[in-house]
């Protein structure tokens, strides 16, 4: 399975490269691969920079510049090996191999993309994707209407709902006082 990591947004809360930023001393990106790496090694980043160079991992640009994750993960399906597809953001350090193995066992074959819910929200961006839906994808950014929840509500998805105890590992970390508060709360 093809698994793409999302780093190609602008990062303005952040104010630095959020996939690169420490949590525990290693880059977020690379807490994600470690949690990847146990389910596959067919790993891309979707960047549009060369502050990934470092990593041993295929880089791949966005084919349409600007068009948010939405349109990064056009970008990995088009250049992705397999039907099915991991797509992660790069912001979620506390990501375990565990819980993707959940989203990925739970994956209906019935269904196009799956994604986690809890009690507040859908996780767009911890999913499973497949190849097929690049059409749909592909006239979202034609019009560009670009919100996720919208795109999912589109097409055949499913919703795994997690319970509150693992709420954690799916925490984004968007800014300076999220990090800090992850580095001090966490480590
Ligand atoms: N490839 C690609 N990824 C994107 C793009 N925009 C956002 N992302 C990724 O989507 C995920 C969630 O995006 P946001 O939380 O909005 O990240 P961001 O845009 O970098 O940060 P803000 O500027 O603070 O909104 C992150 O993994 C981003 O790297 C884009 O245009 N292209
Ligand atoms: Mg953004």
């Amino acid at each position: 399975m093809q698994v793409s990591i999302l780093c190609g947004g602008k990062s303005s809360r952040m104010q630095s490269e959020k996939g690169l930023v420490l949590y525990q001393n290693k880059p977020f990106i690379e807490h994600i691969i470690e949690a990847v790496l146990p389910i596959s090694s067919n790993i891309q980043l979707v960047t549009n920079t060369n502050d990934y160079d470092y990593l041993a991992y295929r880089k791949i640009k966005d084919i349409i510049a600007d068009k948010g994750p939405l349109g990064g993960i056009y970008t990995a399906l088009v250049h992705s090996e397999t039907e099915m597809n991991l797509i992660l953001s790069c912001d979620i350090p506390l990501i375990s191999t565990e819980i993707l193995l959940e989203l990925i066992e739970n994956h209906g074959t019935n269904f196009d993309v799956s994604v986690f819910k809890d009690n507040d929200r859908i996780h767009p961006l911890i999913g499973i994707y497949p190849k097929k839906i690049l059409p749909v994808l592909k006239e979202a950014i034609d019009v560009n209407e670009l919100k996720m929840m919208r795109f999912i509500s589109n097409v055949k998805h499913q919703l795994i709902p997690i319970t509150d105890a693992k709420r954690d590992l799916f925490k984004n970390i968007n800014s300076v006082a999220e990090l800090n508060e992850l580095n001090t709360n966490l480590s």
